[in-house]
């Protein structure tokens, strides 16, 4: 059974009356990942918060299904939701510093969702923030576990993310352009300290990025978005090295040249059928 299921979901803005992803489909096992690739507005983000349970206020999932762990998620209560976050999927995105709390220790913010999320006692949860933060190789777990986030750089703070994302053991982690502001070593680091994780804890990932070559990295399979519609969808090496669809075509070609963000040439989309 897939971990993870989206059957023709559509997502409706009941702001602007109109559905911005229409009809997505694909299945995750467990311990696979997959990429979301997509210019900017192609409802990458939406889909991955769909999954989470946390849409934007008016947006609804309209249509279809969503399965995750055995269960349909339209089913699950707020409470509900509250326990499958953290335990069952875990997020990560870009610009981590927004994730935590500026006044609090980093180590504090980690044992505290270990402490709630797993019910360990303060000692524990300690521990446990420690070892989570050496698991996701930051240098003198102990050190960093008593520094504020305004202490640490980018790339740690992003390591500090995930410790915080995984620190309940979720099955799935989803890393929504988690690596685009990070400069490129740093981005290779997280995206080899990612990899890692999924081999060594059977973690299963969903990769939104503008950068097809981290998703050609790190994922097994690609669904390629436009404008909330499905362009293609398969397995990372038919999709990226023989794509069939002239949209992905063009993404491809630009990130060759100079990086996907110089590709998003409105006039080059629209001429694509
Ligand atoms: N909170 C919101 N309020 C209004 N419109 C929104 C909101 N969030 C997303 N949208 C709209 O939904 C569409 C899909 O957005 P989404 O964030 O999923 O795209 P994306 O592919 O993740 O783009 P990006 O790469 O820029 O993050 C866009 O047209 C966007 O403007």
């Amino acid at each position: 059974m897939a971990l993870l299921s989206l059957r023709d979901v559509r997502i409706h803005d009941a702001v602007s009356g109109r559905d911005l992803v229409h009809g997505v489909s694909f299945e995750l096992a467990e311990g696979k990942a997959i990429g979301i690739v997509g210019e900017s507005g192609s409802g990458k983000t939406l889909t991955c918060r769909a999954v989470l349970g946390i849409l934007p206020e008016h947006f609804t999932v309209a249509g279809g299904a969503i399965e995750l762990a055995g269960r349909d998620v339209a089913e699950l209560t707020q409470k509900e939701w509250t326990a499958t976050r953290g335990t069952t999927v875990g997020a990560v995105f870009q610009d981590p510093a927004s994730y935590l709390n500026p006044s609090l220790k980093v180590g504090a913010q980690i044992a505290e969702v270990v402490r709630v999320k797993k019910g360990l006692g303060r000692r524990e949860a300690k521990r446990r923030a420690i070892e989570l933060l050496d698991a996701v190789r930051l240098r003198d777990a102990e050190r960093v576990f008593q520094q504020y986030p305004h202490e640490l750089s980018g790339g740690m703070l992003q390591r500090v993310l995930i410790a915080t994302a995984i620190a309940a053991d979720p099955q799935l982690l989803i890393a929504d352009e988690a690596t685009t502001a990070l400069d490129v070593t740093v981005q290779a680091e997280i995206l080899d300290l990612l990899a890692d994780l999924r081999e060594r804890t059977g973690l299963a990932l969903i990769v939104v990025s503008h950068d097809l070559a981290v998703v050609a990295q790190l994922c097994d399979e690609v669904l390629v978005l436009r404008a909330g519609e499905t362009v293609e969808q398969g397995p990372v090496q038919q999709i990226l090295y023989e794509p069939r669809h002239e949209y992905t075509r063009l993404l491809i070609e630009a990130h060759e040249q100079y990086g996907l963000d110089h590709f998003l040439d409105e006039k080059e989309l629209e001429n694509v059928a």
